[in-house]
């Protein structure tokens, strides 16, 4: 894989732009399709060599000339081939029709394939071309081949899977390995498809980089190099007050656990400071369980205007067990200015009066991370939420451009959205990392990032990272408590 595009994320229309300027510039397309192919056929022996017979399902289009490229290819090899076409192989066209030809066996008809033990799938159904749900012709063969256990290489992507949302396009084959050409698409990194596409591998079938980075939009896998230029901004050799002094807000007494997790996750993540502004009511209980955070009292929003006046405060958290209702709009439309990560409470406080919330943000121009999961997602933006069309990418950039906020759509697929419309889908984070109060301590991580003066998506999307990272330090019994301690320096720093 180049590595020019190793993070790069482009959509299924893209790549059709993509191939549209490759045969532009004078690259044959035949050419491609035979790279492609071959690249099955070479991952398919690799991967199974075991294999009794390989069974090659053929769709309509050039996904399935992929496909009898590499049953060619396999045949080649001395291999057991059997080739199995949806529709009518004859009326294929173009570089599909040279590539049916290249196997010298005329394709049997798809409902003629019943999974036998030592058969490997290759399937060729559908890749970026599906248009629309699985036709009923290629159902059964699907649910058979699903239930018998038999391994599915997939070409592209599994068929069935959407590649621009990752969406089950009625039914999917569940696939050990996905190949894939030139550059990841969303359907293979959102969910459900990530799930059904196995093991990825990408393959340079040979279309020049700049072709593929023209079209690409703002789109990537979050991985370090979307920030580790940023990183310098965490260097512990700083004095403390240079490393950021961080603001938890908490809530009342019932529920301070929340933002305490928030605050030790901060200071983990390396503030140099990390203050607990607690009501009243709640400082004994508070003061009874910190050590290293220190304590404040702030009651009202004349608490919070007086000490706002510290500018060294440079960013804060609200939201994890702080209660919903006026007492958090009135605090939250206070820090618009500064940096600020809005969480949990902080969040659904706004379900009623966003308008307010977004006109603050934009007016003020602070940097402001939302970090709401599905049901926050929903109850803030209700209107993308209910919107099908979009992939889930996409309703995160809508929502980052309604709120002028960076925003982290959480979830197994966490998606960070700026604004401009750049993104990153994150990939690292173990299923396991879904436990209890497991958002308040990504809150505290992305709060430490902004104060020590990350910019806010780069502060997100680390933070989401290195969230993700300390899950898979902390494994399968990570608890909260755990995951703070799992909270690793990025690259030697903080
Ligand atoms: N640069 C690259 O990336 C390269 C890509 N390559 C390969 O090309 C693949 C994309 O090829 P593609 O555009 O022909 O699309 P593909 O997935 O074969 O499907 C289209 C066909 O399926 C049909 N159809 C669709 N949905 C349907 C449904 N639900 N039910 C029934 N029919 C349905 C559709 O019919 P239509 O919608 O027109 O009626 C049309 O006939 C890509 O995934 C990769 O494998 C390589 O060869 C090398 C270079
Ligand atoms: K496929």
């Amino acid at each position: 894989m180049l590595q020019a595009l190793s993070n790069v994320l482009v959509t299924p229309a893209e790549m059709t732009a993509v191939d549209k300027d490759a045969a532009r510039s004078g690259i044959d397309s035949f050419s491609l399709m035979r790279s492609a192919g071959t690249a099955v056929s070479a991952a398919a022996l690799r991967l199974y060599p075991e294999a009794l017979r390989f069974v090659v399902l053929c769709g309509p289009g050039n996904n399935g000339g992929d496909g009898y490229i590499a049953a060619a290819a396999l045949a080649d090899t001395g291999a057991s081939v059997a080739v199995f076409a949806l529709g009518d192989a004859a009326m294929l066209k173009g570089d599909a029709a040279r590539a049916r030809d290249a196997f010298a066996l005329v394709p049997r008809p798809l409902d003629a394939y019943g999974p036998q033990s030592g058969d490997v799938v290759i399937d060729a159904l559908f890749g970026a071309g599906l248009a629309r749900d699985v036709p009923d012709e290629a159902r059964t063969v699907i649910e058979q081949v699903n239930a018998s256990g038999v391994p599915v290489l997939a070409v592209d992507l599994p068929s069935g899977i959407d590649g621009r949302t990752g969406e089950i396009r009625g039914l999917s084959f569940v696939a050990a390995h996905t190949v894939t050409f030139m550059a990841a698409k969303p359907g293979h990194l959102l969910m459900p498809g990530r799930a059904r596409c196995g093991t990825l591998e990408i393959f340079d079938i040979g279309i020049p980089a700049r072709l593929v980075a023209d079209r690409a939009g703002d789109l990537h896998v979050n991985t370090p190099a979307m920030w580790e230029q940023h990183l310098g901004a965490l260097d512990p050799a700083t004095h403390k007050y240079k490393r950021g002094h961080l603001a938890v807000l908490c809530g009342g007494p019932v529920s301070t656990g929340a933002a305490r997790l928030s605050a030790a996750a901060g200071l983990r993540a390396g503030a140099g400071l990390v203050t607990l502004a607690s009501p009243a009511e709640a400082l004994a209980v508070n003061a009874a369980h910190l050590t290293a955070v220190m304590l404040k009292e702030i009651n009202n929003a004349a608490g919070l205007a007086a000490w706002l006046k510290d500018r060294r405060l440079n960013a804060f958290v609200l939201g994890p067990g702080f209660g919903v209702g006026k007492k958090a709009r009135d605090f939250v439309l206070m820090l618009c200015g500064r940096a600020l990560v809005l969480d949990a409470d902080g969040i659904s406080s706004f379900r009623e009066g966003r308008e307010q919330l977004f006109d603050r943000i934009a007016a003020e121009g602070g940097e402001v991370v939302m970090t709401p999961h599905e049901g926050e997602f929903a109850r803030l933006f209700p209107d993308i939420a209910e919107d099908a069309a979009l992939s889930k990418i996409e309703k995160a950039q809508a929502a980052a451009r309604l709120s002028h906020a960076v925003i982290v759509y959480k979830g197994p697929d966490t998606v960070v959205a700026a604004p401009s419309g750049r993104a990153a889908v994150n990939v690292n984070a173990p299923p396991w990392l879904a436990t209890a109060g497991s958002g308040d301590v990504l809150a505290g991580i992305i709060g430490a990032h902004l104060a020590q003066g990350m910019p806010a998506f780069q502060a997100a999307a680390s933070a989401v990272w290195r969230h993700g990272e300390a899950g898979v330090v902390a494994g399968r019994t990570a608890t909260a408590e755990s995951l703070v301690e799992s909270i690793a320096p990025l690259r030697g720093n903080a």
